[in-house]
């Protein structure tokens, strides 16, 4: 669980987050949506220690970012997985090293222990057979789920992933967003998804935090954010299409 506490971030005097209270809960898809320039990756690095916010205060499990040591801030960063907008895999690495990178990176395993977990982790995002694959031979969706595999070889309790499927097509974005669900559920992880896909928030919108100009505007579930009349959410999500064509077959009774 992390739990954020009244955060404020400002540049250059102009504040971007504006007092945000949410608390992303354990072995949930937690989604933070919100239109372009409201807050949202600025929110998930202060999460991440990328950013030091000017006020607020943001728990791991109950205890404050800002009272851990560096040698904790260091523990903390061997428990945080990332899925990075795009992959951001190493195009000289293959799959399997690529996947192996944060078990080098961050323990002392042994070869053999790596190879175990990297063939694991590979089986589970269905990537058996990939591992001499370089990223440029296999698929967009393919890519995405070796980065999943990454993000998950040292076993988290917090997965960040900022726009997971973003230049996918629909079908392998569910196939994603799916994955991302099962594994959050599976391992018991605190994921938190930035996401503009609102086939997303509908899939997977476990709990929702709606940013808006730097504050939570609204946060629930993918059910509940059917029934809102807040004006505020209804204008952001039933620009999309998706969203009206769900609401009407709902409305009539499908
Ligand atoms: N390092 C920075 N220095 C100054 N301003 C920044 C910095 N990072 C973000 N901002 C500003 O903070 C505001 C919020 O940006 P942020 O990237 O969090 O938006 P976002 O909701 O993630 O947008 P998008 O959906 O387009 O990615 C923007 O006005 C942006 O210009």
């Amino acid at each position: 669980m992390i739990e954020v506490k009244d955060l404020h971030k400002s540049f250059d005097g102009e504040e971007v987050l504006k007092g945000l209270n949410f608390v992303f809960e354990r072995g949930k898809t937690n989604l933070i949506i919100g239109q372009s320039g409201s807050g949202k990756s600025v929110f998930l690095k202060n999460m991440l220690g990328i950013f030091t916010p000017e006020k607020g205060i943001i728990e791991y499990d109950g205890k404050p970012y800002s009272h851990f040591t560096d040698e904790e801030r260091r523990e903390l960063r061997k428990e945080i997985g990332m899925v990075f907008q795009g992959g951001a895999l190493f195009d000289s690495m293959t799959v399997k090293e690529n996947v192996m990178f944060p078990l080098k990176m961050f323990t002392k395993m042994k070869k053999s222990e790596m190879e175990e977990r990297v063939d694991t982790v590979l089986d589970r995002v269905n990537l058996v057979g990939a591992d001499d694959k370089m990223p440029s031979e296999i698929s967009g969706g393919m890519q995405k789920r070796v980065s999943i595999a990454r993000a998950i070889v040292n076993q988290p309790k917090y997965l960040f992933c900022d726009e997971p499927n973003s230049g996918l097509d629909p079908t392998t974005a569910t196939v994603i967003d799916n994955l991302i669900q099962k594994i959050t559920h599976e391992f018991d992880i605190t994921t938190i998804i930035i996401t503009h896909d609102m086939n997303s928030v509908l899939e997977i919108g476990e709990k929702i935090a709606f940013l808006k100009d730097g504050l939570l505007a609204w946060t629930g579930t993918k059910d509940e954010i059917f029934r809102t009349e807040d004006k505020t959410v209804t204008d952001f999500v039933y620009s999309s299409d998706l969203f009206k064509k769900v609401r009407d077959a709902q409305l009539k009774g499908y």
